[in-house]
């Protein structure tokens, strides 16, 4: 194997500079040459490549965000696109892909190894919503960025006896939710559609307040309800105001933790082993510690099940 081409895809996920790294330094250890397709999938219909240097991606491996871009390609699902991708990739003399994302990246993945495209995926997403594995790329960084606005506004929420809900991403799987709600001592957590309980919460924020306590924090999940839809629903049925906040693009953002860099850049080095090993629509994850190869087909078909409790701890 002399060329192997990298792209990240999706929503952007601290720790994807750090998979770059590891990609470079274990191919450039075995003579590979690594390119990077910028901006998705739609990178390769573009053939927007750039050549990857171990020296230049060294000092990227703090820094959030993706070097490559990612834009929503959604035109990547259709088969004649595919066939297109296959064909571009062939002629650049690239023998294998690595592609970074969450689970729509992972179908793109699977269609080009269906193609009999050689292909490995790293979970990278900050939803934590790909099916086993315990964590994905980027979620570590998320929850500490989640927990430090809702410390942050949990002073003055203090100071003022105010109710807020917090509405935090992860699109249905709820994990963001979870880890971040237990984090701040959050009064309620709704994670999921089926949490959701106006007249519960009413009752809830009664009770807190009759027994003394002085602010209300709920977090949620925006697959469960939106910060926006709280507040309508628990104004028209009380007399309480509700303080909203969409933490967005926040999570996102900033450094990623110690563990997102070593994720990344373990999950990087595995991807191109795998790939030497003749890998062919494989994804990796992280379970009990170790890193694994899984099929990306049997990924897809999992049930991600209910969101990741942490330490087992009841919500
Ligand atoms: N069914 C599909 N077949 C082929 N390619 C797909 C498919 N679904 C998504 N993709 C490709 O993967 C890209 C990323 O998918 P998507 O927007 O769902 O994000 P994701 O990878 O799930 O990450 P995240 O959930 O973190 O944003 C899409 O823009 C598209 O190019
Ligand atoms: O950046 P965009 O395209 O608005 O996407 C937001 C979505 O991406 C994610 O951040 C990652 O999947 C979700 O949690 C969120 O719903």
């Amino acid at each position: 194997m002399q060329k192997i081409a990298v792209l990240t895809s999706g929503g952007d996920s601290p720790g994807m500079n750090a998979a770059l790294y590891g990609i470079i330094k274990e191919a450039e250890q075995k003579n590979i040459t690594v390119v990077g397709c910028l901006d998705g999938f739609i990178g390769i219909i573009k053939e927007n490549f750039i050549e990857l240097k171990e020296k230049e991606l060294s000092k990227y491996i703090n820094i959030g965000g993706t070097l490559l871009g990612s834009k929503r390609f959604p035109d990547f699902s259709k088969l004649d696109i595919q066939t297109k991708a296959h064909s571009i990739l062939t002629q650049h003399g690239i023998e294998g892909l690595i592609v970074i994302g969450g689970d729509g990246s992972y179908h793109g993945a699977l269609a080009l190894a269906n193609l009999h495209f050689p292909v490995i995926a790293i979970p990278g997403t900050i939803d934590n919503d790909i099916p086993l594995t315990d964590l994905t790329l980027g979620f570590h960084t998320a929850i500490e960025n989640a927990v430090d606005a809702i410390d942050k506004i949990s002073t003055s929420a203090y100071s003022h006896g105010h109710i807020f809900g917090v509405e935090v991403m992860g699109r249905e799987a709820g994990d963001i939710a979870i880890w971040s709600g237990f984090a701040t001592n959050a009064d309620a957590i709704i994670a999921k559609k089926s949490d959701w309980d106006l007249f519960n919460v009413i009752q809830n924020i009664e009770n807190s307040f009759e027994a003394g306590k002085r602010t209300q924090m709920y977090i949620l999940a925006e697959g469960a309800i939106s910060a926006e839809e709280f507040k309508r629903q628990v104004e028209k049925h009380s007399s309480f105001k509700v303080r909203t906040l969409m933490l967005g693009h926040i999570q996102r953002g900033g450094t990623p933790s110690v563990t997102d860099r070593i994720l990344g850049i373990k999950f990087g080095q595995q991807s191109v082993r795998s790939l030497i090993n003749g890998a062919q629509g494989k994804c990796l994850s992280v379970n009990n510690n170790t890193i694994e190869e899984l099929d990306i087909s049997q990924v897809l078909k999992a049930d991600k099940g209910k969101p990741f409790i942490p330490y087992g701890l009841d919500y």
